[in-house]
């Protein structure tokens, strides 16, 4: 495995009933990078990220994580090991506020157990705090603080996708793995969400995205690696990725040259 590569995975493959989703697909996330995953629709994208955030078992493949072998079998062992994700339909917690939801990401990095949240030691409330504040700062990071006591469900469409990130990078992850993050955005908004996209990647993260705008993609992504029928067909910078014949021909269409 290189040093530079943050996720390395080989030959994952993943079938349901008579589908093959996945066949024998490689893919690697260089640290510091943003590397677009894209295709058609069925094409297993999403497969491949429920497989490498521990959704779904693999039916095959060998998964490296910054240096590590790692084994996705659970959500909660996937975010340990510094990976987070959103998800093509949103998935916030509608009743609890903006700043609750962020908290809840907060929590899988915290100490307290039962017995802290039940007796409330000094020691939990000052963790309490904490995630509190660091909560605030990632909602500023995002530009959501004036929704901080409104209830999630009561965001905007482009504000929800905003909180979702918002959440993931509050379990502190070293891979953001994010899918189709500008779906529904109008055009203000996606010029918000490349600015954000960029901002994170300066700020040190690495990101994984699925996204089917692709001026979006071919304008941030580091490189491609684009999937159909479940099989990587190209992967490359996105201006190879762009002009490769069965890429057009399979997804971007004679069009978009
Ligand atoms: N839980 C499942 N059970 C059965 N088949 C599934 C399941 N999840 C995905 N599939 C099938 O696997 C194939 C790949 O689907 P997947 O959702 O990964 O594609 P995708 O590239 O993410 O598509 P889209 O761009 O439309 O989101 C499709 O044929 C889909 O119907």
């Amino acid at each position: 495995m290189s040093a530079h590569l943050l996720l390395d995975v080989t030959d994952v493959s993943k079938r349901f009933g008579g589908v093959q989703a996945l066949d024998s697909v490689g893919l690697q996330v260089p640290h510091g990078s943003i590397v677009g995953l894209i295709g058609p629709n069925g094409a297993g994208k999403t497969t491949f990220f429920n497989v490498i955030t521990g959704l779904y078992p693999a039916d095959s493949g060998i998964f490296l994580f910054d240096g590590k072998s790692y084994f996705p079998q659970s959500v909660s062992q996937v975010t340990k090991a510094g990976l987070a994700r959103t998800f093509q339909n949103i998935r916030l917690f509608g009743e609890m506020t903006v700043l609750e939801n962020v908290m809840v990401g907060c929590h899988c990095r915290s100490k307290a157990g039962l017995l802290g949240a039940i007796f409330r030691f000094p020691s939990t409330r000052r963790e309490e705090r904490a995630i509190r504040d660091k909560s605030h700062a990632l909602l500023a990071y995002v530009g959501l603080s004036e929704y901080a006591n409104m209830q999630a469900r009561n965001l905007s469409y482009g504000h929800q996708r905003r909180l979702e990130i918002a959440r993931a990078l509050a379990t502190e992850p070293k891979l953001l793995a994010l899918d189709e993050p500008a779906a529904g955005m109008n055009a203000t908004e996606k010029l918000e969400l490349r600015e954000l996209l960029l901002r994170i990647r300066a700020d040190g993260k690495t990101i994984l995205l699925i996204e089917h705008d692709v001026s979006l993609v071919m304008g941030i992504c580091d490189s491609l690696t684009v999937l159909d029928y479940g099989k990587v067909i190209a992967s490359g910078k996105p201006a190879d990725v762009r002009g490769h014949p069965e890429v057009i021909r399979a997804y971007l269409g004679q069009g978009a040259v």
